[in-house]
């Protein structure tokens, strides 16, 4: 069933635009049927006011596309709490240094558009027994000249532009690895928000210090927006669903498990009594390493080197590290490998999209809960 909204017409894409922009996805772009698309600021600003005009309420969710169950997470969450929800798919430049991922990041906009649909049949059924679900009324899929007018935008550390810095969280942890990433992730949630002007964004706990950055960014500058924070969706065995998980590939996949095991035993220190540092961390140290061990002593076409960049025990407000965690607040677990390229591949092997030559970085976060 069709949710444009009366007076607001569509302000559809098309391929040649979206092939134009370093959002593009595929050769053909589909026109969604059950929301609109818009690509520019001022169109989907004309849909914000009427809906206000109406009282009715907008849940943000902003990705990068390539969506898979994490984000539709967040949309049913956010289906919950409003009547209508924007997603924004847009692979921000601004948050990949000059030698990251940005040209290899997965585009996949058909299938992105597809699962919003399915979902908003879903959450159309839904509505028939409720009154409150919400359903997906925008996608918001800007070029890169709507969201920096001004100059191309820079991923260079001493680069020009207006940007929102928040210190020193962004210094920390993957900032230290990645040290425009929150400059830009602030940037341009700044930006979508300023469009959007939504009554509460949503954000998954799977990136546990952009949570932390965008709460700070929206109290210290009095954005009028709720931060709501979804927990993390995970595969069965405990991998958390990424978008760069589709570079893997079987091997990289069964190590890369490694990553969620050692914040496990992490936990496990946590909940069996223990709050220093050493017994906490010790615990997830161990596992890295005894595999890595392992790892090393197979041959290069049966094995998958990483590298942990860090495993931190933080506080959950500043994330500054811990010695011992006070259990009256708790304390957040988290962790990043970078997941090698496999040094030699066997014939028939699935080592996922890019052969298994493409490095991935995979981060996640436990939180350790308060305790009397
Ligand atoms: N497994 C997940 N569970 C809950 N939320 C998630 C999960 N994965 C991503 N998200 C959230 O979805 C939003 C959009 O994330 P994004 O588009 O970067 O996808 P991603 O899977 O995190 O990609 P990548 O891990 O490759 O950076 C973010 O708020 C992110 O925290
Ligand atoms: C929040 C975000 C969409 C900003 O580009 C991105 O950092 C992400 O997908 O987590
Ligand atoms: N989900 C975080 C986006 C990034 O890694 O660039």
């Amino acid at each position: 069933m069709s949710r444009l909204v009366n007076g607001v017409r569509s302000f559809s894409t098309t391929a040649s635009s979206f092939l134009a922009d370093a959002t593009a996805a595929s050769q053909s772009i589909r026109q969604p049927s059950s929301f609109q698309v818009f690509r520019d600021a001022s169109s989907i600003r004309g849909l914000r006011r009427q809906l206000l005009q109406k009282d009715r309420t907008v849940g943000f969710v902003p990705t990068m596309g390539a969506l898979h169950e994490g984000h539709l997470a967040l949309i049913r969450q956010a289906a919950r709490e409003n009547t209508d929800i924007f997603v924004s798919i847009y692979v921000n430049p601004t948050q990949f240094g000059v030698t990251e991922d940005l040209s290899s990041y997965p585009r996949t906009w058909d299938t992105d558009v597809e699962k919003l649909e399915k979902l908003n049949e879903e959450l159309e059924r839904l509505g028939e027994n409720s009154a409150s679900a919400g359903r997906i009324t925008a996608i918001f899929a800007p070029t890169s000249k709507v969201m920096y007018p001004g100059l191309p935008p820079s991923s260079e550390i001493d680069g020009h532009g207006s940007f929102v810095t928040i210190t020193p969280l962004s210094t920390k942890l993957e900032g230290a690895s990645r040290p425009v990433f929150f400059r830009g992730v602030a940037t341009v949630c700044m930006k979508l928000f300023n469009i959007t002007t939504p009554d509460r964004v949503y954000f998954g706990q799977k990136d546990v210090q952009q949570t932390v950055v965008i709460k700070r960014m929206v109290e210290d500058f009095h954005v009028g927006t709720q931060v709501r924070i979804i927990e993390t969706t995970r595969e069965k065995d405990g991998l958390a669903l990424s978008s760069r998980n589709v570079y893997l590939g079987e091997r990289r996949r069964a190590v890369g498990l490694t990553v969620y095991k050692t914040l496990k035993a992490a936990q496990e220190a946590y909940l069996a009594g223990k709050t220093s540092r050493a017994d906490i961390l010790g615990a997830a140290q161990k596992i890295a390493d005894e595999v890595l061990s392992t790892q090393r002593g197979l041959s290069p076409a049966e094995r998958a080197l990483y590298e942990v960049d860090y495993i931190s025990l933080a506080d959950p407000d500043t994330l500054d590290e811990l010695e011992i965690v006070d259990t009256a607040k708790g304390a957040v677990l988290s962790t990043a490998f970078k997941m090698a390229p496999l040094e030699e591949t066997k014939p028939d092997e699935d080592c996922g999209l890019g052969d298994g030559k493409v490095p991935v970085r995979l981060i996640d976060n436990i939180i350790l809960q308060p305790r009397a």
